[in-house]
């Protein structure tokens, strides 16, 4: 089965919800127009890394970035994920969601590893589950950032069935070789695809890379953003997937016995 991808590589406004919101809805509309069936947004791409004034910023699943992307997956019969500012019961959290083309969520996750170097272990709580959901009947799973430092916890995905890696980021510029090289190891080691989408711009800290990224199960890249806001589209095909795995087949190859 092939699948129109779409990532939004946007800039974000530092703790500007309501500006994002409306950007990324114009950024929808305009992948919807393209064909883009499954839309991948960036990491925290309502607040940014404004974390102390999460707070006031961070919103409840009901909140009004969740009724608008609702609306946007009924309306274009889209499925929409990426990254909110989550706030429940006085804790905050990166939470990954998923919404389908019924308006419904399909999937939550809590980012597992919290990044020191932007601080978000001072402010955010971290979740314990992993970020499992269903594109049309093909197991995805999603992960935040610096996730993907974590073999290990990808490995825990690709083993519970997943057929393509969703990352979304704010990574920085300086290190946009470890994130280009991680993403592509990510996909050759799981024989899985990757759909990465990071954000542009600055914040008062950091300067963002770009370089969202589309990679094959076999580690060849479908399409590369630059370092603009741009809309990267990419079809795949799922059963790439399995005809990777039957040539080369690492999943009955493994040793569990002498590794985790
Ligand atoms: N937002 C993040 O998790 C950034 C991760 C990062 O920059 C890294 O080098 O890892």
């Amino acid at each position: 089965m092939t699948v129109k991808i779409g990532i939004i590589q946007m800039d974000i406004a530092f703790g500007q919800p309501e500006k994002n919101r409306h950007a990324a809805k114009s950024a929808i509309e305009k992948a919807a127009e393209k064909g883009a069936e499954f839309i991948l947004l960036p990491e925290l791409w309502t607040t940014g890394y404004d974390l102390s004034r999460f707070p006031s910023i961070a919103e409840t699943l009901e909140g009004p970035t969740h009724q608008l992307l609702k609306e946007l997956c009924q309306a274009h019969e889209i499925t929409i994920a990426g990254s909110v500012a989550e706030k429940d019961n006085g804790h905050f959290y990166n939470t990954f969601v998923v919404y389908d083309p019924s308006g419904e969520r399909k999937a939550y996750y809590r980012k597992v590893h919290l990044f020191r170097l932007m601080d978000e272990e001072k402010f955010l709580h971290a979740g314990d589950k992993e970020g499992l959901f269903e594109l049309n009947g093909t197991p995805m799973a999603g992960v935040i950032c610096y996730d993907i430092r974590f073999p290990e916890w990808i490995r825990t995905h690709m083993l519970e069935g997943s057929r393509a890696l969703c990352v979304v980021a704010e990574w920085p510029k300086p290190r946009v070789d470890h994130w280009r090289s991680l993403l592509i190891s990510r996909a050759i080691e799981n024989q899985t695809f990757v759909i990465a989408c990071n954000r542009i711009g600055s914040d008062p800290n950091n300067t963002f890379g770009g370089h969202s990224i589309i990679i094959d199960p076999w580690g060849n890249i479908v399409a590369e953003g630059s370092e603009e806001e741009e809309i990267l589209t990419g079809d795949i095909d799922f059963s790439a997937v399995e005809a990777i795995r039957e040539q080369i087949p690492i999943f009955r190859d493994r040793r569990p016995d002498l590794y985790k």
